[in-house]
């Protein structure tokens, strides 16, 4: 192993943040390393503007990456489903160990599941995916915008503000919160972010310790991971626009194979999309390309209407891609 220094792995100051790094720090120490996790604090931490003012939903992966460039911190964890899918260029994910439940959660007053929620119950959720699917469920539901960490959403249900909000599993199960959770939704109904519940490690690409980060990976997860944020790549999809993707390894008469499904909505949820593709999991991107090139076949970019950097080379405006979540 390369000369032992301490490790100081980078992070954002939220609960779920320093949860999901404390892991990964574990998991670094399980194979020998020290490891001291280092806060940093990103703009979308500290501005209360809404995200597409101060830059999407990059802004919390990009001052942690600065702090790895100039090499204050040896390496980082992110939520793959925050980090934008154009490589960052000096950096890579050394590893994406193994995935958390991808699902997403109601969180419902008195145990309520979807199903149970009555007319005009209203949802939170600041999430254009989730509103999409779950608007295209038809249960007459009213969905209203929402912000802010795991708590914070969580607290508009507690103090009767909303009925019930909508939040990743993976976040939930990490804070030990699963209780709160009184339904995962079937991705038959509502598929998850792309990389939802999956985390990076990231770190410089000439850092010494590359190859012992990278042991912590999970090949199985990249694979999936990658298939999804192919899909979100080729589809070009904007800030705005709802997509929903999820990667599984299935068992086929010729051995392990991935099943990718995919969903894109409207910008205004009236309307959606969903196809579904199985391939090989030896080119999980070109996978991910495939099913994207499908959907745009069959009139995606034009259900997300002009503008959204759907479906037009180099997208509009727009070089990375990211999810349409916001970060907590
Ligand atoms: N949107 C922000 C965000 N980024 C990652 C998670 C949860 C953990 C994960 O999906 O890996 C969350 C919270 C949520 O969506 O409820």
């Amino acid at each position: 192993m390369p000369e032992q220094h301490v490790v100081r792995l980078g992070t954002r100051r939220s609960a779920l943040a320093t949860t999901q790094s404390g892991w990964v720090a574990e998991r670094l120490r399980e194979l020998g390393l020290q490891v001291e996790l280092v806060e940093i604090t990103t703009q979308g931490d500290v501005s209360a503007a809404p995200l597409t003012m101060i830059g999407g939903t990059g802004v919390f992966a990009s001052a942690i990456r600065e702090a790895l460039l100039d090499g204050r911190v040896d390496c980082a964890v992110h939520s793959l489903k925050d980090l934008p899918s154009a490589p960052e260029p000096g950096l890579v994910i050394a590893a994406v160990p193994r995935r958390e439940d991808p699902r997403d959660a109601l969180c419902a007053r008195d145990g309520l599941t979807l199903g149970e929620l009555p007319a005009g119950a209203v949802v939170g959720t600041g999430s254009p995916r989730r509103a999409a699917q779950i608007a295209a469920l038809g249960l007459g539901v009213e969905l209203v915008p929402i912000r802010g960490n795991v708590d914070t959403r969580l607290q508009h249900v507690r103090d009767g503000r909303c009925d019930a909000v909508v939040l990743a599993m993976a976040g939930l199960s990490r804070l030990g919160l699963r209780d709160v959770v009184t339904e995962a939704l079937d991705p038959v109904q509502v598929l998850p972010a792309a990389g939802q519940g999956a985390l990076a490690l990231e770190c410089r690409e000439d850092h010494p310790l590359r190859e012992v980060f990278a042991r912590v990976e999970d090949a199985e997860t990249r694979a999936c991971v990658e298939a999804e944020r192919g899909l979100l790549a080729r589809l070009e999809a904007g800030c705005t626009a709802p997509v929903g993707a999820l990667a599984e390894v299935v068992e086929s008469e010729d051995g392990l194979e991935l099943s990718l499904r995919a969903f894109v909505g409207s910008a205004d949820g009236s309307d959606g999309l969903r196809r579904s593709l199985t391939g090989s999991w030896t080119d999980p991107r070109d996978l991910g390309h495939r099913l994207a090139d499908l959907l745009l076949e069959d009139g995606a970019a034009e259900l997300a209407g002009v503008g959204s950097g759907l479906g037009s080379p180099g997208g509009v405006g727009q070089t990375a891609h990211q999810s349409t979540d916001h970060p907590a």
